[in-house]
C-alpha cells in the first residue's frame, strides 16, 4: 500500500511540474480576465460536476468570504449549491440545462463564467458556455486531456486552462492549485498591501 501511496504522490507532483512548465502564460491570461471583470464590478459564476462541483464551491467561497488576506468579499457564485433550483431545472427541463438555465437567469454582459470539466465534454457545462457566450460573458474554462468539446467551443477572447494530463484525479489536483493561484493573483492585484 505504501508503494501505491508513493506512486500517487509522485504522479501528482509530476502533473504539477508539467503544468508549471506549460501553463503559466494561460494562467496569467485567466487571472487578467477575472481581475478586469471584478474591477468593473462584474461577478463570477462557477460550475462543474462531481469533484469539479466541489472545486466550484471551494473557489466561490474563497472569493465571497476570503482567501489569505483580509479584504471585502467578492461577487462569486457556485451554480451547484441550490438543491431547489437544481432539482427544478433537472426535473422540468433536463440535466443538460442545469447550469445553462442559471447562467441565463443570473449572468449579465461582462460577468464571467468559470467552467470546470476534466474531460471537457460534460454536456451541462458545454451548454452553460453556449449561453454565456450568447450573453457576451467571457468564459474561463478549466479542462484536461485534449480539452474536449469545450476547447472547440471557446472563442478567441475566452481562456482555456488545460491541464496536461489524461488522469481525472491528477487534473483535479492541478485545477485546485490553479484556483488558489487565481485567488492569490486577485488579492494581490485588487488589494495590494
Ligand atoms: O471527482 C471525481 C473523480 O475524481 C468525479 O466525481 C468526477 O468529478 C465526476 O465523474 C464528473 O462527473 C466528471 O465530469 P468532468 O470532469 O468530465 O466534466
Ligand atoms: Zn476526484
Amino acid at each position: 500500500m505504501q508503494q501505491r501511496f508513493r506512486q500517487q504522490f509522485e504522479a501528482s507532483i509530476a502533473a504539477k511540474q508539467a503544468a508549471l512548465a506549460q501553463m503559466l502564460p494561460a494562467l496569467g491570461r485567466g487571472a487578467q480576465l477575472l481581475i478586469e471583470a471584478l474591477r468593473a464590478d462584474h461577478k463570477l459564476l462557477v460550475c462543474g460536476n462531481g469533484g469539479s462541483a466541489a472545486d466550484a464551491q471551494h473557489f466561490a467561497a474563497e472569493l465571497s468570504c476570503r482567501f489569505e488576506r483580509e479584504r471585502p468579499g467578492l461577487p462569486a457564485l457556485a451554480l451547484t449549491v441550490d438543491t431547489s433550483t437544481l432539482t427544478a431545472i433537472g426535473n422540468d427541463y433536463s440535466f443538460e440545462q442545469l447550469f445553462a438555465r442559471q447562467v441565463q437567469a443570473l449572468g449579465r454582459r461582462g460577468d464571467v463564467l468559470l467552467a470546470i470539466s476534466t474531460s471537457g465534454n460534460s454536456p451541462n457545462v458545454l451548454k452553460a458556455i453556449e449561453v454565456a457566450q450568447a450573453q457576451q460573458m467571457p468564459v474561463l474554462a478549466f479542462t484536461g486531456r485534449d480539452g474536449g468539446q469545450i476547447a472547440r467551443q471557446l472563442r478567441e477572447s475566452d481562456v482555456e486552462l488545460r491541464v496536461p494530463s489524461r488522469v481525472t484525479a491528477r487534473i483535479q489536483e492541478v485545477h485546485i492549485l490553479l484556483l488558489h493561484c487565481l485567488c492569490d493573483a486577485i488579492d494581490q492585484s485588487l488589494f495590494p498591501q
